[in-house]
């Protein structure tokens, strides 16, 4: 089928200038497997410094950079915010968009989130999409409604032939930095549903999206969760900030 399957660290507000160069020497010993793409996301000041790392050490190119975040204009007056030609200068290729931390926390809505989508495609940058229901959300069945919810505008802002270029990142918030991880099954139900949804709009580029888990994946979970066929990698926030842990994650990955 030739899909390809990414493993992407989320380091949230996290890391150091230590542990950019730490990680990328680690990762410049790591085999991975065919079709497997890497994708390291560390807070706005390290993105700089992560390229130059990576260039010194003329790491793989099946690592990318990526940011995990953007604002949708491209420049003006909105202090404290990080445009996507900035984002590209230093070397990002992907970036992360709608992480539930950014909805809850900072009342990011969907139309919003589809606006950002839309920023980062323009500008060449590939969007990492998050979707996931809430505990209470899950509780009351209404898991399907949410991520419909979540994807619909999405899809009507940028066409779904543009969602070629775009990856999927299923995270339950009920199962980010909690250690309670969506049992295989459970996960790539989800998932399936996701890609059928997808499918309904356009089967080819559905069998073609990169839909990733994320949700307290760790060593000894990977690789029964990417062994699931609808769930190509994951986005990993805690267990991504240790080397050898990360590296473990990075090797269980298998395109499909
Ligand atoms: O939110 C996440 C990645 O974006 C998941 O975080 P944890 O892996 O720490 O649960």
């Amino acid at each position: 089928m030739n899909r390809l399957s990414i493993v992407a660290a989320n380091w949230k507000m996290n890391g150091s200038l230590a542990l950019v160069n730490s990680m990328v020497s680690e990762l410049n010993n790591v085999t991975l497997n065919e079709n497997v793409e890497v994708v390291v996301c560390p807070s706005f000041p390290y993105l700089a410094a992560f390229s130059l790392a990576s260039d010194n050490v003329n790491l793989s190119k099946a690592f990318s950079l990526g940011a995990q975040n953007l604002n949708e204009f491209a420049n003006g007056a909105f202090t404290g915010e990080v445009s996507t030609s900035m984002l590209q200068e230093v070397g990002a290729s992907y970036v992360i968009v709608g992480h539930s931390e950014r909805r809850s926390i900072y009342n990011e809505s969907s139309v919003l989130v589809a606006h950002k989508v839309k920023a980062a495609l323009s500008a060449g940058l590939k969007p990492i999409l998050c979707i996931g229901e809430s505990e209470d959300e899950r509780v009351a069945e209404q898991t399907e409604v949410v991520l419909a919810a979540q994807l619909q505008p999405v899809i009507d802002e940028i066409g779904i032939e543009n969602f070629k270029n775009v990856v999927i990142a299923y995270e339950p918030v009920w199962a980010i930095g909690t250690g309670k991880t969506a049992s295989p099954e459970m996960a790539q139900a989800t998932h399936q549903f996701i890609r059928e949804f997808i499918a309904k709009v356009d089967e080819n580029v559905a069998v073609k999206l990169p839909l990733l888990y994320g949700g307290s994946v760790n060593a000894t979970n990977c690789e029964e969760l990417f062994a699931q066929a609808d769930i190509d990698g994951g986005l990993i926030g805690g267990a991504s900030l240790k080397a050898e842990e990360f590296k473990i994650i990075c090797s269980a990955a298998k395109g499909k």
